[in-house]
């Protein structure tokens, strides 16, 4: 029988800090039974009997316990990895897994199934400790996928770009390009929108180093707004200054047409409103202060670059500057909230955005919007418009040639010092 660890005495908490919470789906390979029970009873659906290819479910359920692991933990074994799709931390199994026997009469005595057990639940109870579990990822988190990704390709971008619904092919005009799948790149979320490929892809764009988010994520997606972000501060990490957030956007503003481009001035950040910031939490001082300014979010220089290129490309009839609102969605807007954004000062409507833009500037890089008039906001109760998904992905596609040339013009102008080593 291979050696099993036992649970170092310290890793046990008075109390765990919260509700451990395993995926059942995660528990569908184990080999063998396992009876969890809390000192509080249980949260979530009832099951004392997983194990072998026991009927589990197949989609995502949680079982759970609260309190001091006092659990009857009779065998944990297998070769499942636990991964909880709402945090995407992964808490390998493996090492304690059993022998291959259906129980426990390899000679495997009542204590060591007791302390494989407590040692799981230690492991777990760590992990539920851990910063990561607190609602957002820890520094060493962010570090280790800019670090994976530096190590992965040679490329040092000076300018991310995040391309917005519809927009994904500006990825294609970077040459020399490395690609990376979001799944395959440590601790990064996952794209789940049409529209939205999931890649990360590193090239020069007119000369310029840069790397553009082939696809974004979205508050109404389930992502934690700590999550949405994540990407932005592996960009602080890989030495990149400069982000340009670009996104598919209702126009609230009546001068606005479909196809129009409006360079951003200024957003309302309505999820912040109500308390969702991707900042909450505990400040992380190494990116920024705990209350960053955002009233030059939008930088200025930038702003008048993206608006001179336009200009220079004949693009002045559909180029506007203007305040563009983040909301949570995925529904669309109702004719009453379009009035009612554009009374309070917008003049276009998204999904996204805001988040990237609070978390680009709190570690100081600057910031480039530039938003695509995909549909025009429904204002009049007598319209039979109805916005939907596939006419903004259309107008992002009718669109793109004339987003490729203000990023290819805008690209070259903007300076960049990339001080990474
Ligand atoms: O990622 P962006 O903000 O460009 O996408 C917008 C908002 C929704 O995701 C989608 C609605 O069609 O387009
Ligand atoms: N909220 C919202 N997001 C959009 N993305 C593209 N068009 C729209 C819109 O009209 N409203």
């Amino acid at each position: 029988m291979p050696p099993r660890p036992s649970p170092p005495a310290q890793l046990f908490p008075h109390r765990l800090p919260r509700p451990l919470l395993l995926p059942v789906t995660a528990l569908k390979h184990l080999r063998e039974q396992v009876f969890l029970a809390g000192d509080e009873g249980w949260t979530g659906e009832e099951r004392t009997d997983i194990g072998g290819d026991a009927s589990v479910s197949p989609t995502p359920t949680y079982i759970g316990c609260r309190g001091w692991p006092r659990h009857r933990v009779r065998c944990i074994a297998g070769d499942a990895d636990t991964t909880d799709p709402s945090s995407g931390t992964s808490t390998s199994l493996r090492d304690w897994s059993s022998p291959s026997s259906e129980n426990t009469s390899d000679g495997e005595t009542e204590a060591d199934v007791e302390t494989r057990g407590l040692a799981f639940f230690a492991e777990m109870a760590t992990q539920a400790a851990s910063p990561s579990k607190e609602g957002r990822y820890s520094y060493e988190e962010y570090k280790e996928t800019a670090d994976w990704l530096l190590a992965n390709t040679e490329h040092r971008p000076m300018v991310a770009i995040v391309c917005g619904s519809g927009l994904g092919n500006l990825a294609d005009l970077l040459k020399e390009q490395v690609a990376f799948k979001y799944e395959d790149i440590p601790n990064f979320p996952k794209s789940t929108v049409p529209g939205h490929a999931g890649r990360l892809v590193f090239g020069n764009l007119n000369g310029k180093p840069c790397v553009c988010m082939q696809g974004r994520f979205h508050m109404y997606e389930g992502y934690p707004l700590w999550k949405v972000t994540f990407p932005i501060r592996v960009f602080h990490l890989i030495g990149v200054q400069t982000v340009i957030v670009t996104n598919a956007a209702g126009g609230l503003n009546e001068d606005y047409r479909v196809g129009h481009i409006m360079v951003i001035k200024d957003h309302i950040n309505f999820p912040g409103f109500a308390g969702q910031n991707p900042l909450m939490g505990p400040n992380e001082d190494r990116f920024g202060p705990r209350f960053p300014p955002m009233s030059d979010a939008y930088d200025r220089d930038l702003r008048k670059l993206a608006l001179s290129a336009s200009r220079d490309l004949g693009f002045a009839a559909e180029l506007h500057e203007g305040v563009y609102c983040g909301l949570g969605g995925p529904s669309f807007e109702t004719i009453a909230e379009c009035r009612f954004l554009n009374r309070l000062g917008a003049d276009a409507v998204g999904m996204s955005t805001v988040h990237e833009v609070v978390v680009a500037r709190h570690c100081g890089l600057r910031v480039l919007g530039i938003s695509l008039i995909t549909n025009q906001a429904v204002m009049d109760y007598n319209s039979e418009a109805r916005a939907n998904h596939e006419e903004v992905l259309k107008a992002g596609r009718e669109s793109e040639k004339m987003m490729e040339k203000l990023l290819t013009t805008l690209l070259p102008r903007i300076e960049t010092n990339n001080n990474v080593n």
